[in-house]
């Protein structure tokens, strides 16, 4: 009996393997570049066996594979064994992202949106939110939460970012007066988790204070996977897993972690209700958000409209926290490391210091200068949050410059990394140099060879936020401070394999000096 049934799986694998394999040559004759991949999983960056035995990280693992192919428009990969075609061009990332948006709305594929569709409430939760609705939902979440990150909107809320740097530069004094070395991370971690906090919940995190704070520790849980992270998506990846999941109550998605902030959310929302305060901070925004849309009729569901505030929320915070705490911690290296690039900036900084009535800049004055800009995107050129961005296509698509008809359902792959990192687009793309966002440097270069935010209708929600917090932030620290280089500091690093952002491993170590 044993003997029979090896033999049924054993012929089940090799006729499986023959039917993908089949799949996989229509890239060949179509002369797409394709990498082969390990069966079953395939090649692409996320799951490629490097990347699930926690050897990889993902967003470097698609960069090698572009860089590998010497950086081809586009190529073909394998996602458990489906094709799957990686954009690596510009000009066709703008066909995708925006002139035919209509056949890209979504972020996933068919093959695996059932994961998301788990019932457990942490489950609910994920697939509610924004980064993962489709189609029409995701059209009416967008709408709603859009104006609620305009500049007139975040100009409300940039108080609570001058307390939370105020509480920055505290820190840092602190480091300075005992002579140590800065750890960027930890600090612009901080940084990241009481403005996303205060600005959305009116909460004060108290990181800088509390060394254990659990909000901080569960936040970096929701963006690492551990092994036990992969076994529970391996199972749900078994057929009728999520369903078997379901019946044992767990999620598919990270439990302890989403329930902590869901409990946050709801409670800031129940408090806002019953002592009927107000901030005029995220969470407000979004209740005004959901009820002008009730008023105006456009939605009569009140529960899903509720756990779309509750998924949206959680979103705001993960999404925001190690994005912006990653770019001000990797800026301020970069600085130290580029002496010259800083004292531009320290002087460009100074010139609109001369000129402020007030103790902290105003919105107008942060956001208008040009070299911080520049600086804070060169920063995420070279190492770009999302190395990888996603889009599912949901009418058959007849692939431009390919005489091949992308089916409904297939995701696609736009490696941000490899365009990033392109030397035709990038001279001596591993350099540091701010001028390549110089207005006359960007007007020379496709404007979608820029995709740290990704672009748009689909693009990142909280741009806005995220560049205003970062330079506030650098404004702070580098009026009062020089950034320095020291002999704790690496003089390269690798990315965290059990990151889902390309995350640093190694902690980036500077001394700072008062000016
Ligand atoms: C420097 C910091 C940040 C970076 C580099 C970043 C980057 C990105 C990228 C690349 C995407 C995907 C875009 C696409 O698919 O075209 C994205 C989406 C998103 N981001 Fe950000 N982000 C940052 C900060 C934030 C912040 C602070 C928030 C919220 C306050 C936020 C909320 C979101 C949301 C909700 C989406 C999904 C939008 C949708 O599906 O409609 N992000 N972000």
């Amino acid at each position: 009996m044993l003997f029979e049934l090896l033999l049924l799986i054993g012929t089940l694998t090799v006729l499986y393997y023959f039917h993908l394999k089949r799949k996989w040559t229509l890239w060949e004759k179509k002369g797409v570049p394709f990498i082969p991949g390990t069966f079953p999983f395939g090649s692409t960056a996320v799951f490629n066996w490097d990347v699930v035995l926690g050897r990889k990280n993902f967003n470097q693992m698609a960069l090698e594979q572009a860089s590998s192919l010497g950086f081809p428009k586009v190529f073909g990969v394998y996602d458990f064994g489906t094709p799957l075609l990686v954009v690596n061009d510009p000009e066709i990332a703008k066909q995708v992202m925006v002139k035919d948006f209509d056949h890209f709305v979504n972020r996933q594929g068919d093959a695996l949106a059932f994961l998301l569709e788990g019932k457990t409430e942490v489950d609910q939760a994920w697939g509610k939110q924004i980064t993962s609705l489709r189609g029409e939902e995701w059209k009416h979440s967008r709408m709603t939460f859009t104006p609620i990150f305009t500049g007139g909107k975040l100009k409300g809320m940039i108080h609570f970012i001058h307390q939370v740097t105020d509480e920055l530069i505290k820190s840092l004094d602190a480091c300075v007066a005992k002579d140590q070395p800065v750890n960027l991370k930890d600090k612009f971690g901080n940084m990241s988790m009481d403005a996303i906090s205060s600005c959305a919940f009116g909460l004060n995190a108290n990181s800088f204070n509390d060394k254990n704070s659990t909000n901080k520790r569960h936040a970096r849980r929701i963006f690492r996977n551990s092994g036990k992270d992969f076994f529970k998506l391996f199972c749900a990846m078994m057929p009728g897993g999520v369903k078997l999941m379901e019946l044992m109550n767990i999620p598919v998605m990270k439990g302890p972690e989403t329930e902590f902030f869901l409990k946050i959310i709801r409670d800031t929302i129940a408090h806002r209700l019953l002592t009927k305060t107000r901030r005029n901070d995220l969470v407000d925004l979004m209740i005004d958000a959901m009820n002008e849309n009730r008023t105006k009729g456009a939605r009569e569901d009140q529960d899903s409209d509720e756990l779309s505030i509750g998924a949206t929320a959680l979103v705001i915070l993960v999404a925001g926290y190690d994005t912006t705490a990653q770019t001000m911690a990797l800026t301020s290296y970069y600085l130290a490391k580029n002496p010259d690039c800083q004292e531009k900036l320290y002087q460009e900084i100074m010139d609109a210091v001369s000129e402020m009535d007030d103790e902290h800049p105003d919105y107008n004055l942060v956001q208008g200068l040009p070299y911080l800009d520049m600086v804070v995107h060169e920063t995420l050129r070279i190492m770009p949050a999302l190395g990888v961005i996603t889009r599912g296509c949901s009418k058959d698509y007849p692939f431009p410059g390919i005489d091949y008809v992308i089916p409904k359902g297939t995701e696609l792959h736009i490696y941000v990394g490899g365009i990033h990192m392109n030397p035709d687009i990038y001279p001596d793309p591993e350099k540091f140099d701010p001028e390549r966002f110089s207005k006359e440097a960007k007007a020379e270069r496709h404007p979608y060879a820029f995709l740290g935010f990704g672009q748009g209708p689909r693009s990142c929600i909280g741009m806005r936020f995220a560049l205003l917090e970062a330079k506030l932030a650098l404004f702070a620290t580098l009026r009062k401070y020089k950034l320095k280089t020291c002999p704790e500091t690496v003089e390269a690093f690798t990315l965290d394999p059990s990151a889902i952002l390309s995350n640093p491993k190694e902690d980036l170590l500077i001394k700072l000096e008062a000016r």
